[in-house]
């Protein structure tokens, strides 16, 4: 089953401090998503793969296009309304990226188990939820209570990982979550994508790491200067283009 139709998808930035010269990040940008499965977005720097996943959350208005979710409705997540972007986001649809938004003053566990209470999960519930992911990326029990601000650059990307996985969503985008991680946790943040992909999971993710890729992508969109060059299944791709 389809989860998601991306069909001609393009984001033109009007960039004001340059006299408002238009910088094009996606240029007619298609492809389709499988339930279930793992999609990994590679290209250069700049080639529009953080572009494309913040269009497809809708931080970006995309210029152009159709991003059809076929969830319980079928909504086109390029135009539809902010409330129904906003009932989709946690329970359907995730992203996180490779920073933590910052909470002051709210402990590990309480910003992991965030998204659950926001969701209506008692409190006690979701952070039993939160110390089980917490502890499956090895951040030390002695940080849970504590403030991320003060955690390490992978403390802090492991938190932030968790805290996308946490509600379970149908549909999870990650633009660079391991990139600040050690092999040992990076390992550790692969088996939880892989226990979430087991169970339904559909990821649509950019990643820094060929091994990541390798290890749990089923098929690889390759962009270059805001176009799609190729959509290979995994064992077509030779890592070549992931900067
Ligand atoms: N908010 C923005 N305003 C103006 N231009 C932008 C904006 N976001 C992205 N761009 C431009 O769009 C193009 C694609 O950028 P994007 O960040 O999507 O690339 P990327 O492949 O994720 O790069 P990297 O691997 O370096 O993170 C670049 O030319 C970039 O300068």
């Amino acid at each position: 089953m389809t989860v998601l139709s991306v069909e001609g998808l393009s984001k033109t930035f009007d960039v004001h401090v340059l006299d408002d010269t238009q910088v094009v990040g996606l240029d007619g940008v298609s492809f389709n998503v499988r339930e279930g499965e793992f999609l990994a977005v590679v290209g250069e720097s700049g080639s529009g793969k953080s572009s494309l996943l913040k269009c497809l959350y809708r931080t970006y208005d995309p210029t152009d296009g159709r991003v059809v979710y076929h969830g319980d409705d079928e909504v086109d997540l390029a135009t539809c309304d902010d409330r129904t972007v906003m009932a989709l986001r946690g329970t359907a649809i995730g992203y996180t990226s490779q920073f933590l938004n910052e909470i002051p003053r709210v402990p590990a566990v309480d910003v992991v188990a965030r998204p659950l209470v926001e969701q209506g999960t008692p409190a006690e519930t979701a952070r039993g939820r939160a110390r089980e992911l917490l502890q499956a990326l090895s951040v030390p029990a002695e940080l849970w209570d504590a403030y991320p601000a003060t955690f390490s650059g992978g403390e802090r990307q492991r938190v932030n990982l968790a805290q996308a996985l946490a509600p379970d969503p149908d549909l999870l985008l990650l633009d660079e979550p391991t990139s600040a991680l050690d092999p040992e946790t990076r390992r550790e943040a692969i088996d939880l994508l892989e226990t979430a992909l087991g169970q339904g999971t559909t990821v649509i993710g950019v990643f820094h790491d060929t091994d990541v890729v390798a290890a749990v992508a089923d098929r690889v969109v390759v962009l270059d200067e805001g176009r799609i060059q190729a959509v290979l299944p995994i064992e077509e791709f030779d890592g070549e283009v992931v900067r």
